[in-house]
């Protein structure tokens, strides 16, 4: 009996950017020019097309509230969310799927008027629609003496749901923030549950960022057998936080294909799903698992609430 070759993951090679932007305090600004880098990026040839992590303002906790913008219900107002329209607009014009980075979002309580803070990620159709939400899950706290201390979690507050999103044109995509590419389990889910590519907006720093960052995304490619991209913002030497820069992306044999400098610039490169079917054919770990030894995590749980 002939034996069925499995349906590749992504169904067409495909180009993929990272826009390493550089953005400053005025949001206008910083949307007309990630709408300048994002036509640029599409100039390329590519399909998929990514932003940093809060890309329309500085990074930090100070900044979170008075960047916010209101989501929900979605769509939004422009007056509500002036990001969200600019996302879609650059999508549309482009005729791309765009990872609109992330942007902090603010959801009022209708009955008690209470306040909550998100850092979410919006990812666009070429026709500008609304694919998926993700809300960062994992809060960047962390503590390392006359190093760097932040806390995420004193302004906002974690999403709760893994975000596998479909790009029909291609396949599944799974998207998640920054902090979250240091917690395998999340992507493993993801990648069991037939992602072909992790995509991290993210902005590591200037400590953690060159012992972890290139290192978190191989982990997560090789672990997973996907591609991996992480996409930060430029370096800027002037402002509170200094983000890492050097966004990547990785194939699913953890071979960095492209690594940008910390400056502003786009990264491509081609993916492409034999690549993915080639090395988990030549390392098979998805028939050598040992769910007898340890429990799947894919299986079980509540991580499932999809885009
Ligand atoms: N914005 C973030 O989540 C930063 C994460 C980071 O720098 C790390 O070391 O992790």
């Amino acid at each position: 009996m002939a034996s069925s070759t499995p349906p590749l993951l992504l169904k067409k090679p495909v180009k993929l950017a990272c826009v390493q932007l550089a953005s400053g305090a005025d949001k206008a600004a910083n949307l007309q020019h990630a709408a300048d880098k994002v036509r640029e990026a599409a100039a390329t040839g590519a399909k998929i097309v990514v932003l940093p992590e809060c890309f329309n303002s500085p990074y930090g906790c100070d900044f979170f509230p008075s960047y916010a913008e209101t989501l929900l219900p979605s769509p939004p107002t422009p007056e509500q969310s002036p990001s969200f329209h600019a996302l879609a607009a650059m999508a549309r014009d482009n005729n791309i799927y765009l990872i609109g980075g992330s942007i902090p979002e603010l959801a009022t309580d209708p009955t008690t008027q209470k306040k909550t803070y998100y850092n979410t990620s919006l990812t666009f159709s070429p026709t500008g629609d609304l694919l998926g939400t993700h809300r960062k899950i994992h809060l960047f706290d962390i503590s390392i003496p006359n190093k760097i201390t932040f806390k995420e979690s004193d302004v906002l507050s974690p999403g709760n749901a893994l975000t596998l999103i479909p790009l029909p044109d291609y396949g599944l995509v799974a998207v998640a923030i920054c902090y979250d590419v240091r917690f395998p389990e999340l992507a493993t889910i993801a990648a069991r549950r037939g992602c072909f590519a992790l995509v991290y907006p993210g902005a590591f720093n200037t400590t953690t960022g060159p012992l972890h960052w290139r290192l978190l995304g191989q982990a997560r490619a090789v672990d997973n057998q996907v591609y991996v991209a992480l996409c930060s913002p430029a370096r800027d030497m002037t402002a509170g936080y200094h983000a890492w820069g050097h966004s990547l992306v990785v194939d699913p044999m953890a071979e960095v294909l492209v690594e940008a400098g910390e400056g502003e610039a786009i990264v491509t490169a081609e993916l492409n799903g034999e690549r993915i079917e080639e090395a988990r054919k030549g390392i098979p770990l998805r028939d050598q698992r040992r769910f007898d030894v340890y429990p799947d995590v894919s299986a079980a749980g509540p991580a499932g609430a999809e885009a």
